[in-house]
């Protein structure tokens, strides 16, 4: 288990475009090397930091498979669906099979929308613990990643691959997650923030050495990497950037 790598650059385009390129480059060494690239994908900031620079990338679109990491059980028409700020921002603009980006059955309760997602993360991965090439992450205020919240049972879940909540603090209430057995059997995790008012947290999960260590920090890849890339902001507080 590698210690995390910290990037720093000077601004939030930079941010971007550094996600952008190190999923693009593993996607083109994986399509290279199998074939395939499994993605994983989040909402938030790192929704938007990815639709800004994937639209120009040099790729083998339809050998990308695109998961969620975590979304919101909302009708696809609610703006807080991650599935349609994807669809309006990525894939209206490349020629990814829609077929090819799974999306979560709003339709459902939670429990069966995540027995249902699980069922179409088979079709991809259809022995043992899935093993994502990247996912791509995000980090909320409160030390939160996909939808695995600070104190929450779903820190503990081992069985399910992806795993209902139906009350998840942040809103909507209702949501699907991966959950860590999978997160952390992934080959790269690379988170992506932004903005001084990300500081605190940031240090807290890259310096974190508690016995109850906040969900971002618990993403630790058993054979793989993770990789942080801040904006200069989101870096103020950590040892290093002093
Ligand atoms: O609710 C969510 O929040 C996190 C963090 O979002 P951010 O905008 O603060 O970066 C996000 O990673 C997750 O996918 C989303 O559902």
């Amino acid at each position: 288990m590698a210690a995390p790598t910290v990037k720093v650059v000077p601004s939030e385009v930079e941010v971007s475009n550094e996600l952008c390129q190190l999923v693009v480059s593993s996607a083109n060494a994986a399509i290279k090397e199998r074939g395939v690239f499994t993605f994983g994908v989040s909402g938030g900031s790192a929704a938007k930091f990815l639709c800004n620079g994937l639209p120009q990338a040099s790729t083998d679109w339809s050998k990308w498979r695109v998961f969620f990491c975590d979304e919101r059980l909302v009708p696809f028409s609610d703006p807080e669906c991650t599935y349609a700020y994807y669809k309006a921002n990525l894939l209206s603009k490349v020629p990814i099979p829609e077929e090819h980006f799974y999306a979560l059955n709003p339709n459902l309760s939670v429990e069966d929308a995540a027995d249902d997602y699980e069922k179409k993360l088979r079709t991809v991965f259809p022995d043992g613990i899935p093993r994502f090439d990247v996912l791509s992450l995000g980090m909320g205020p409160d030390g939160h990643t996909c939808s695995l919240f600070p104190g929450h049972q779903l820190l503990k879940e081992t069985e399910k691959m992806y795993a209902p909540i139906s009350d998840s603090p942040k809103p909507p209430p209702q949501r699907v997650t991966l959950t860590f057995p999978v997160i952390n059997n992934a080959a790269c995790c690379v988170f992506a923030s932004c903005g001084a008012g990300k500081a605190d947290i940031v240090q807290q999960v890259l310096e974190d050495k508690s016995d109850e260590p906040l969900p971002a920090a618990r993403v630790r890849p058993t054979n793989g990497e993770v990789v942080w890339i801040l904006d200069k902001p989101a870096a103020g507080k950590l040892q290093a950037s002093l």
